[in-house]
């Protein structure tokens, strides 16, 4: 049976739980000559408790898609779901409350408030939305991110890989249905890079949280569970339990393809199995 590669299900075994989905997601920006159409009619489903990277080159829409899963963007056309809960169509208001329970961001500016303590940094979402910790959950996040140590430390105090923890920390805090990670290991070296993804799979794996990734590393991509490939505007592939060399094989592909961003048809792929999924890097 093939799987055409618009199919909402790349990469996944069908009927596992879902913390978003996306259909026929299109968004434009722009009208007229000038239109350009960041999104173009996007399927996709965001497994709960996993790790997903989101990769494509540069304008292929991967920002754009983070933001509208997120709410954080109006669609074009077509819908999104977080959890059950039907995001496009939501005001504003529903839209801020819902980001501000259910989702947490962490962002390539760390954006912590100097004048706080890491501690505090860690609660001030909740502590802004009038929310009271789960003491219990947050000293478990804290402590799987071995920054007890730091926490009366101002981010001044900190080290770029220890700031990022604690950003880190803070997207995790609230127990977030699923959460943003946009290039977070960009500003960081690559020893401060590979701690904060070990510490996103620790939060995957440990504490069963759900994370979306938008990555231009392939090592980077290499520690989520499925990388999602993004060309157009549109999911163009996908590989699941990815290597840092079968992404860095495929981004080749794309990029030697000769069509700009677009990959060869499938089927002309190597290591394809004509399932739409790469079958060329599993031991
Ligand atoms: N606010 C905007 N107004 C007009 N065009 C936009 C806007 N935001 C994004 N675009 C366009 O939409 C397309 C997708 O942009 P997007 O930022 O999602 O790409 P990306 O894959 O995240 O790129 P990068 O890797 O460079 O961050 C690009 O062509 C971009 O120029």
């Amino acid at each position: 049976m093939s799987t055409p590669l618009t199919a909402p299900t790349h990469g996944l075994a069908p009927g596992v739980p879902l913390a978003a989905r996306a259909r026929a997601l299109t968004k434009a920006y722009g009208s007229g000559e000038t239109a350009v159409r960041a999104l173009d009619a996007v399927d996709v489903d965001i497994a709960r408790e996993r790790f997903t990277a989101v990769m494509g080159p540069s304008g292929s829409g991967k920002s754009t898609l983070m933001h509208c899963l997120a709410g954080l963007d109006t669609v074009s056309s077509g819908q999104v779901w977080l959890g059950e809960t039907e995001i496009t169509g939501l005001n504003d208001r529903a839209l801020t409350q819902l980001r501000r329970d259910r989702i947490g961001f962490m962002f390539q500016a760390f954006n912590l408030l100097p004048t706080l303590t890491a501690a505090e940094n860690i609660t001030l979402p909740m502590d802004i939305a009038g929310r009271k910790p789960d003491r219990e959950w947050v000293e478990r996040v804290i402590d799987t991110l071995g920054l007890r140590d730091r926490l009366k430390h101002r981010p001044a105090q900190l080290s770029g890989g220890q700031q990022q923890r604690v950003a880190c920390a803070r997207a995790l805090a609230s127990r977030p249905e699923l959460i943003f990670a946009d290039e977070p290991t960009g500003n960081l070296d690559s020893r401060a890079g590979a701690e904060v993804l070990g510490f996103l799979r620790e939060a995957v794996d440990r504490l069963a949280q759900t994370v979306v990734m938008v990555t231009h590393d392939p090592g980077a991509a290499a520690h989520s569970d499925l990388v999602l490939f993004l060309a157009d505007g549109r999911i163009v592939d996908a590989i699941p339990e990815p290597t840092a060399e079968a992404v860095l094989e495929r981004m080749r592909l794309f990029a030697g393809a000769g069509t700009g961003s677009q990959p060869p048809p499938i089927e002309q792929q190597p290591g394809h199995d004509g399932t739409g999924f790469d079958t060329t890097h599993r031991s």
